[in-house]
């Protein structure tokens, strides 16, 4: 194992980017909620099943916009259709839902801003120094404006985001593609690289991709679940994998 917790084989980094090196995963999960509930709560009135966190780990987590909102539905026997990219919000289509939802998570990033956390940096600037390759590979097609408001962009010199993997037509996680053609870009082959990920999905994608090794980040009181779906090593924080962590 490398000082950096890695084992001595992996020469790069692919990171997830929301709730991995952003505290960006609430703000998409809230925005989830509130336009589910009030879909919800319209379709089957005041007693609905309201949207809740299990549903965020399981079905929308990690996800591309759209397919979060088409799996979501499915867990509730709900099936409506596509309709198209630039649908209007108040629109009950898997894009309507989607444009609501970026509509909010847009709103309540511009009013909070975006914090990296400071765990990740300081892991992703040792990786730096310590001479492996960096790229962040996210379903967010908000990626590189949510990189450069938290001030991280420079750190990585590939992405892969929502609007890349659509451009390229990569099937987004649990389907190990969009990490794939990351290490792809860095010249790494996949078992030479380490995915690091928070969602479920995103674990699955790195077992998917026969990755040489897969970090659990445990930001959701699921560390047993990011196990089972094919952590190598589960963490709180990424600074515990560093030698020096305090
Ligand atoms: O809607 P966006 O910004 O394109 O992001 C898509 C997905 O990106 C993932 O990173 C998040 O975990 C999901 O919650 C989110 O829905």
């Amino acid at each position: 194992m490398t000082r950096l917790g890695l084992p001595d084989t992996v020469h790069a980094c692919l990171f997830d980017m929301d709730g991995v090196l952003t505290r960006t995963a609430t703000v998409h999960a809230a925005a989830w909620k509130e336009t589910f509930d009030a879909f919800l709560s319209r379709r089957d009135g005041a007693d609905f099943r309201p949207f809740d966190a299990t549903d965020y780990d399981r079905y929308v987590d990690g996800m591309p916009r759209a397919d979060g909102v088409r799996t979501f539905l499915a867990s509730r026997g709900i099936h409506l259709p596509e309709g198209s990219e630039d649908d209007p919000p108040d629109r009950d289509t898997v894009h309507g839902l989607g444009n609501r939802k970026n509509a909010l998570v847009l709103t309540k990033i511009q009013e909070l801003g975006v914090e990296a956390f400071p765990g990740s940096v300081r892991y992703a600037r040792a990786a730096r120094d310590a001479g492996l390759r960096r790229a962040v590979v996210s379903s967010s097609a908000n990626c590189q404006a949510v990189l450069a408001a938290a001030g991280i962009e420079d750190l990585f010199e590939v992405r892969i985001d929502g609007i890349v993997a659509a451009e390229r037509h990569l099937p987004g996680k649990p389907h190990p593609d969009t990490f794939l053609a990351a290490a792809h870009d860095l010249g790494t082959p996949p078992g030479a690289a380490a995915v690091f990920e928070d969602a479920l999905a995103g674990m699955e994608a790195g077992r998917a991709g026969a990755f040489g090794f897969v970090v659990g980040v445990n930001r959701a009181d699921q560390a047993e679940e990011l196990r089972r779906h094919g952590a190598d090593v589960v963490v709180d924080d990424l600074a515990e994998l560093l030698e020096e962590a305090p």
